[in-house]
Formats: structure tokens, sequence, C-alpha cells
């Protein structure tokens, strides 16, 4: 079944004064799709985010949500970022029924939505614990909850495990990946860690130093989960470093 365009951006141009960050980016994300965006340090991909979801607006060019010019105020995007954002003071269902409070939504709707994401992220049992009493990982998966409850349009995530160990990362890349298919939405997900970018995505795009381009993109066509000592694997992980190991 050909999915519809989720979203559509159009030449789109970043400049802070002289500094350009963000040049001629176009590119188009189809609904329920898992984008990586791999880019080196300091290429512009935090403003990348801000840009497409309009946090900024760009200096030209456009960024389409469902046909429409994104906002944050008219589509639901949800954000995971590398520093923890797991609200301290609240337990774990009131953390993942956060974001549906602040949207309004009824309390019928807010009571569902926060049994079944609990159910889903197996954290039934931690309900009423606080995220301090948590580990890391379990912590986290009450960011990755938090941010599926609200049924997002989007979920962009930037570099959220760039920090973690491995085996922590491979557990919490699983985990947003059972979500995503679970839940089917569109992700956007930003990191400079390759492996990673092959190990989840449908497909990558590769920006260039700034000022940033999509310099390439590559499909993954890999049935999750995926082995990084698979050899298809490993070739499409080489491809990218190469077209990127100037870096
Ligand atoms: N508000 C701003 N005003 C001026 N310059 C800015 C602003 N925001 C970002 N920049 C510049 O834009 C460039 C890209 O910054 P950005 O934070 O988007 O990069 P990044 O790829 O996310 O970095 P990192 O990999 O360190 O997270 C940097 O040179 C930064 O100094």
């Amino acid at each position: 079944m050909k999915k519809n365009v989720k979203v559509q951006v159009n030449n789109l141009c970043k400049s802070f004064g002289d500094l350009k960050v963000i040049e001629d980016c176009s590119f188009q994300i189809k609904e329920g799709e898992f984008v990586c965006v791999v880019g080196p340090t300091g290429c512009g991909k935090t403003t990348f985010l801000n840009v497409l979801s309009n946090l900024l607006e760009p200096t030209s060019g456009e960024v389409l949500i469902d046909g429409e010019k994104a906002s944050p105020r008219k589509h639901n995007l949800s954000f995971i970022f590398q520093e923890p954002s797991s609200l301290p003071w609240l337990t774990v269902e009131k953390n993942i029924a956060y974001g549906l409070k602040a949207k309004n939504k009824d309390k019928k709707y807010i009571q569902e939505q926060t049994e079944k994401i609990l159910d889903l992220m197996g954290l039934q049992k931690y309900r009423k614990a606080y995220p301090a009493e948590l580990s890391t990982s379990s912590e986290q998966k009450i960011v990755i909850g938090r941010a599926f409850a609200v049924n997002p349009d989007l979920l962009l995530m930037d570099e959220p495990y760039g920090q973690m160990d491995v085996k922590t990362r491979f557990y919490l890349e699983d985990e947003v990946i059972r979500m995503w298919k679970e839940l089917q939405k569109t992700i956007i997900f930003i990191t400079h860690n390759i492996e990673e970018a092959v190990y989840m995505a449908e497909r990558v795009l590769i920006l260039s130093n700034k000022p940033a381009k999509v310099k390439d993109e590559v499909v993954i066509d890999l049935p999750h989960p995926r082995r990084v000592d698979d050899p298809r694997f490993i070739e499409i992980r080489n491809y990218i470093t190469e077209q990127i190991k100037w870096w």
C-alpha cells in the first residue's frame, strides 16, 4: 500500500546572520516511516530539528506536515533529547500522562492511553514509583512511553542514546523500534552513530558538514531485528562511512 507523505521539506535554508547552517535541504518522509539523519558534530543537527518543528523560522524554504506549514501549535510534535527528561517529581504513570494533560485531553482518553503505554512499555509494575527509583534503562523507557503517548504526528529524537553504554543503547533502540512498529508513528532520529542509524532506520539521510545539505540517502532493506554482523548490514554501514569519512 502506498503511504502518504507526512513531512515535505522544500529548499530549506537557515542562517544566523552571515553563518549559513542549513543550505537548500529538500526531502520527503512518508507516514509511519523511520528515518535517521546522520551528521557530524556541530553540522547543524539541532538547528535542523528546530527548523523542522518550526521552533525556529527558516531563512527560506518550507516544512510541511500533512501539507500544512509545520507548527508546534497545529501539529502534535514529540521530542526525545539526549539530556535525561523524565519528570522526577512525578510518578511513572503521571510522567506518561503528562503530555496528554498538557494537551487538555479528556480524562477517559488520558486513562486509556496511559494504561496502553504502561502495558506496551512493561512499566505497569513501576507505575507508582518515581524515576529516581528506577534503573537508567527503565527511566529512559518512561521518556519513550511519554513521547509515544501523545500520539504524535512526528517524533523527533536528537541523539538520545549518545552517552549510553552499548548494552543500554541497544536495549533502548530495540524498545523504540518495538513501539514504532506497534504504533506506526513517523520518526526522525538524529545521530552521529552510523551503526545506530543502520540498526534502526528504514532510510538514512546523510548530512554534509556545515552548511548542512542532504548529501545522500540510503534505504536500509533489512528486516528487524537486525544483526550488526550481517554481511549486508556491514556493507551498508561501510557505504555510509565512505560517504562521510572526511568529517
Ligand atoms: N541561535 C543561534 N545563533 C547563532 N548561531 C547559532 C545559533 N544556534 C546555532 N548556531 C550555530 O549553528 C551551528 C550549528 O549548531 P547546532 O547546535 O545546530 O549544531 P549540532 O549539529 O546540533 O551540534 P552538536 O553536534 O554539537 O549537537 C553552530 O556553529 C552554532 O554555533
